[in-house]
């Protein structure tokens, strides 16, 4: 071949695989408004349905009268919880094996929920009829804290399961009791406690939010009752799963049913669960024969759809004078609202908060989860954070904060004692994970060396002489934070969904003329699927990412996956990615032995060709190669040239960051400043430093929200009080500070290509970092801990029980 023989970096530059900030491909439609969103599919007859909602949290339902809404015209069906009894599809599955009403049969459990489906001719007519269907409700008192759950005449939630004392994961201890979870060594760790030079004790609250993506959840169901197959576009982000469950509770062979998600706006968790309107679309769809379609309104999004944390954790954490730590012990009340719909690998119900003791070698740990039943939405995702891993990060670190104060020692400096050392990975925990690999030391020391962590300190002494001497009304907060992630579930071993283990997968078919298509079983709601794994791609086969494509989302098409969610793709369909491309350059082998007339074992890989050890010049490119594959008969090897992968992974990946933020809080109205956050982040081999920059923007931009103001609380009756954008907190750039990022890299080590997941990591550690900056400030004047979310109204309240405010 005669080629102009450019150099091996030339080369490897032109394929932009690892380590290249390559443009995302996804951009060229999102930016020019062509996205292919749910909303964006009209199919020809396509009916629309809308729900009547419950207003209350709790009450018995009496009667329902459709007549009025089927009078309307253009109202062609109203579905009740009587219509779904006899297709026993009334109750679904959760995913944390409770079941949830899909209409609420005899009684309301939330504000909000499902109690009929009306379909119509288009959305506006639906929602004429959703006013005119008539319920008529008894109330009932409601249960609105998690704490009152479990008293002996608290009202009794669920009905249907009364009798019921053993639930999905053990006994119930109650009738608004779910599950307990504990883990680690009970009586060893409360015994060092006991003993203990100091301990620190405080109940730390993660307050309920929202995911609130920008793509609100929904559907279009369509029944081909000719063929039998039924075919649902969803907001899903696990549509293999979505497409076993669905065939498990309508009876339709699983491969008569296609699940496809098209783009979507922002997942969060949010689109993990299955949700009531997907039930009633497709039952709708069966019963009519024509497509319908049901997507939710902003509304309906915050009050029905998956919340996330609302976790009470009473936690004890127990020093030498010295500041070694030496236990932590924690008791959780998990609020689950009013079904279990939790999303978390199966035999996980408190997901893996046992990743609590954080980034420190804390020799003895104890773990208690209680989850209860109150009036409240269920669900219960991670919204950017594996699994409840960002409520067990500021859990320890909130408690390293306030241990740090009590023995008088500075937050950077506890941390950097008790750190696990570069040498003792890999590390197991006391409550049970090993931790593949980190140098923690190395990042909070470069973290501290930037922003010049001992100069702040000093200015942050005299802002407190010049505020005591009446000079200013502002206090500067710092707020040290160091997380550790647990990513990239899972071992099939010990993780699994309803039974499917939580495997990835990735198929590879190399075109004649050398270009590829690649399909995953995860799904890009934003993250840049399409850019990064045809990166990690490129590198191992030697074809340019832009000579390849990558294909997520479509169940007839993609090989069997568990989808995207707890950063899980990257550490697990990353992998099989590259496993995939390693097969295809393994048969690239044999082909281009074949075709240079020489054993397979002279020859060596060079970013996009074969060639024969020490004579460069003898080569063949991976072009060549594939054209090869499908024109040439080789002896012994099949025509074509393909590969699939589907990859259980030995491990979990562990990332990490250090972050650092310093606030100015003005004492008398309550507002805080963010005058700069710093955050370093590890996830091991960068796959593409820009996708990760944008990543950890718009995760910092999210714990910004959820430490400042998120919160869906409910009053004693059962009303959502955050229910609409005017009342709950999304951040816009006016509220959004510049992000200063920073990287460390520490490899994966049985990881293929090294790569940690990063999606979900600047949520788990800015939370942590805001809400230790807000608490700094006030800790001089004796504060331990304020509860999030610090709005201007909870910090001016601060302000004033510490006496501040003249
Ligand atoms: N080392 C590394 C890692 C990573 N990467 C990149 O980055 C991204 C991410 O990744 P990850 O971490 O693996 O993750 P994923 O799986 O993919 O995803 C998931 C996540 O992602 C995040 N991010 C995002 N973005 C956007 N745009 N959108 C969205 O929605 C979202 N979401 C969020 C969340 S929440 Mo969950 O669901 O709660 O659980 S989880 C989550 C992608 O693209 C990749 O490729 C790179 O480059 N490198
Ligand atoms: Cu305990």
């Amino acid at each position: 071949m005669n080629d102009q023989t450019p150099t091996t970096v030339e080369r490897a530059e032109k394929l932009q695989g690892l380590g290249c900030k390559r443009k995302r491909v996804e951009d060229a439609r999102f930016t020019q408004g062509k996205g292919h969103y749910v909303d964006d599919i009209k199919l020809p007859g396509m009916l629309f349905g809308d729900f009547v909602r419950s207003p209350y949290g709790h009450a018995r339902i009496k009667s329902i009268n459709k007549d009025a809404a089927m009078a309307v015209p253009g109202v062609v069906a109203v579905l009740t919880a009587d219509d779904l009894k006899p297709l026993n599809l009334h109750y679904m599955p959760t995913l944390a094996g409770d079941v949830q009403a899909v209409l609420a049969d005899e009684k309301v459990l939330f504000q909000g929920q499902e109690v009929a489906f009306v379909v119509a001719e288009n959305r506006y007519v639906a929602a004429d009829a959703v006013d005119l269907v008539e319920v008529d409700y008894e109330q009932l008192p409601a249960i609105n804290n998690a704490f009152k759950a479990m008293d002996e005449n608290a009202p009794l939630l669920r009905e249907d399961i009364k009798d019921k004392m053993d639930g999905a994961h053990g006994p119930r201890k109650h009738y608004n009791h779910i599950f307990n979870w504990s883990v680690g060594d009970r009586e060893d760790t409360h015994k060092a406690i006991e003993g203990a030079d100091v301990v620190a004790e405080e109940l730390i609250t993660y307050q309920r939010v929202h995911p609130c993506p920008l793509e609100t959840c929904g559907c279009v169901a369509s029944m081909d009752k000719v063929n039998g197959k039924l075919t649902i576009w969803g907001t899903f982000q696990a549509p293999h799963a979505v497409r076993t469950v669905a065939s498990l509770i309508t009876n339709i062979p699983e491969h008569n049913i296609r699940i496809i998600s098209p783009d979507i706006g922002g997942g969060f968790g949010n689109k993990v669960g299955v949700y009531p309107g997907y039930i009633c679309a497709a039952v709708a769809s069966i019963v009519t024969g024509v497509p319908i379609k049901w997507v939710e309104d902003r509304m309906e999004n915050l009050t029905s759809t998956a919340f996330a944390r609302d976790y009470h954790m009473s936690g004890k954490i127990a020093a030498t004078r010295d500041g070694r730590i030496t236990a932590l012990d924690c008791h959780v009340l998990a609020d689950h609202g009013a079904f279990d719909a939790c999303a978390d690998p199966t035999k996980f119900p408190a997901g893996f908060f046992n990743i609590c003791t954080g980034s420190y070698d804390i020799p003895l740990a104890h773990v208690s989860v209680d989850g209860v039943y109150t009036n409240k939405a269920p669900g219960g995702v991670a919204y950017r954070c594996s699994f409840r891993v960002t409520e067990a990060s500021y859990f320890i670190e909130r408690m390293i904060d306030i241990l740090a104060r009590k023995l008088d020692m500075d937050p950077a400096e506890i941390r950097m004692k008790n750190f696990i050392r570069k040498d003792q990975f890999p590390y197991t925990s006391a409550l049970g994970w090993e931790y593949d690999s980190g140098d923690y030391e190395t990042a909070l020391d470069k973290a501290m060396k930037t922003v010049d962590y001992a100069g702040l300190r000093a200015e942050q002494n005299a802002n407190r002489e010049a505020f005591d001497r009446g000079e200013t009304r502002k206090l500067m907060g710092i707020g040290v934070a160091f997380f550790t992630e647990i990513v990239g579930a899972g071992p099939v071993k010990n993780c699994d969904i309803l039974g499917l283990g939580m495997f990835d997968s990735c198929e590879i078919r190399i075109h004649p003329t050398g270009s590829a298509i690649a399909r995953l079983g995860t799904i890009s709601q934003g993250q840049g699927h399409a850019t990064t794994f045809a990166q990690i791609l490129a590198s191992e086969i030697g074809i340019p990412a832009d000579q390849i494509t990558v294909e997520e989302g479509d169940t007839d098409t993609a090989p069997y996956g568990l989808g995207t969610y707890g950063s899980r793709s990257t550490p697990v369909a990353g992998a099989a990615t590259a496993m995939a491309g390693r097969k295809i350059r393994a048969k690239a082998q044999m082909i281009a032995a074949y075709l240079l007339e020489v054993h397979e074992d002279d020859l060596e890989w060079d970013v996009d060709r074969f060639q024969v050890k020490g004579n460069p010049e003898q080569h063949k490119t991976m072009a060549e190669i594939a054209f090869a594959a499908y024109n040439q008969a080789i002896p012994g090897l099949e025509p074509g040239l393909e590969a699939v992968s589907y990859y259980d992974p030995p491990n979990m990946t562990y990332p990490f960051g250090a972050y650092i933020c310093v606030v100015d809080v003005d004492v008398d109205t309550g507002v805080t400043d963010i005058r700069r956050f710093y955050a370093l982040d590890d996830c091991g081999t960068r796959i593409n430093p820009m996708i990760i920059e944008g990543q950890v923007h718009g995760g910092l931009t999210e714990s910004l929200a959820i430490a400042m103001g998120q919160e869906i609380a409910y009053d004693e009756i059962g009303n959502v009080k955050g229910s609409s954008l005017l009342d709950f907190f999304l951040p816009t750039a006016v509220e959004t500070p510049a992000w200063e990022t920073d990287y460390t890299v520490t490899p994966s080590p049985h990881h293929p290509i090294g790569a940690k997941g990063v999606g979900e990591s600047p949520n788990v550690g800015g939370v942590s970092a805001f809400s230790n900056a807000v608490n700094d400030a006030f800790a001089h004047k004796g504060l331990t801990h304020t509860q999030m979310p610090h709005d201007h109204w909870r910090v001016w309240k601060t302000a004033e029980k510490l006496g501040l405010n003249g």
